[in-house]
C-alpha cells in the first residue's frame, strides 16, 4: 500500500460552550490549526502517483475561504472539536477523492486527533 499526505494550515476561533463554564476551553480563543490529509492506493497511476499533491488544492480553497480567521461554531453544525473537525474535513475530501484515508487535526503543538475510519 502506497500512503501520500499533504498538510494544510489555518487560523480559527472556537467556544466548545457545551463544556462546563468553568472549562478553559468553553471561553473564546483560537488556535493555528494543523490539517494532514492521508491518501492511499495500493497501486500508482501512470504518473507514479497516488494523486498529484497539486490535485489537492481545492482543500487550501475550502480551508481558506470558510475556515481561515473564522469563528467554528458559525462554521460547524457540531461542536467544533478536533475530532468533528477531522471528521467533517475526512468526509469533505473522501466525496472528491476516493483515496482518501485519514485526516489528522493539530490545535496546539502538543494534541492531535485523527478520524480513519
Ligand atoms: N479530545 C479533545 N480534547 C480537547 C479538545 C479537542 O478538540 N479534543 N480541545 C480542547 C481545546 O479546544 C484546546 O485545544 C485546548 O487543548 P489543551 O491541550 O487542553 O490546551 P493547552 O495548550 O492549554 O494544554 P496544556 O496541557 O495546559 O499545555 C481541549 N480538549
Ligand atoms: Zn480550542
Amino acid at each position: 500500500m502506497f500512503r501520500i499526505s499533504k498538510e494544510f494550515h489555518f487560523s480559527a476561533s472556537h467556544r466548545l460552550d457545551h463544556l462546563a463554564p468553568d472549562h478553559q476551553c468553553a471561553r473564546l480563543h483560537g488556535h493555528n490549526y494543523i490539517v494532514v490529509v492521508e491518501l492511499a492506493a495500493a497501486d500508482l497511476n501512470r504518473d507514479g502517483f497516488v494523486r498529484d499533491y497539486h490535485e489537492l488544492a481545492p482543500l487550501k480553497a475550502y480551508l481558506d475561504e470558510s475556515f481561515d480567521h473564522r469563528h467554528l461554531n458559525d462554521v460547524l453544525d457540531v461542536p467544533s472539536t478536533a475530532e468533528n473537525l477531522a471528521r467533517h474535513l475526512f468526509d469533505w475530501c473522501r466525496a472528491r477523492w476516493p483515496e482518501t484515508s485519514a485526516v489528522k487535526v493539530s490545535e496546539t503543538p502538543k494534541t492531535w486527533a485523527e478520524y480513519r475510519p
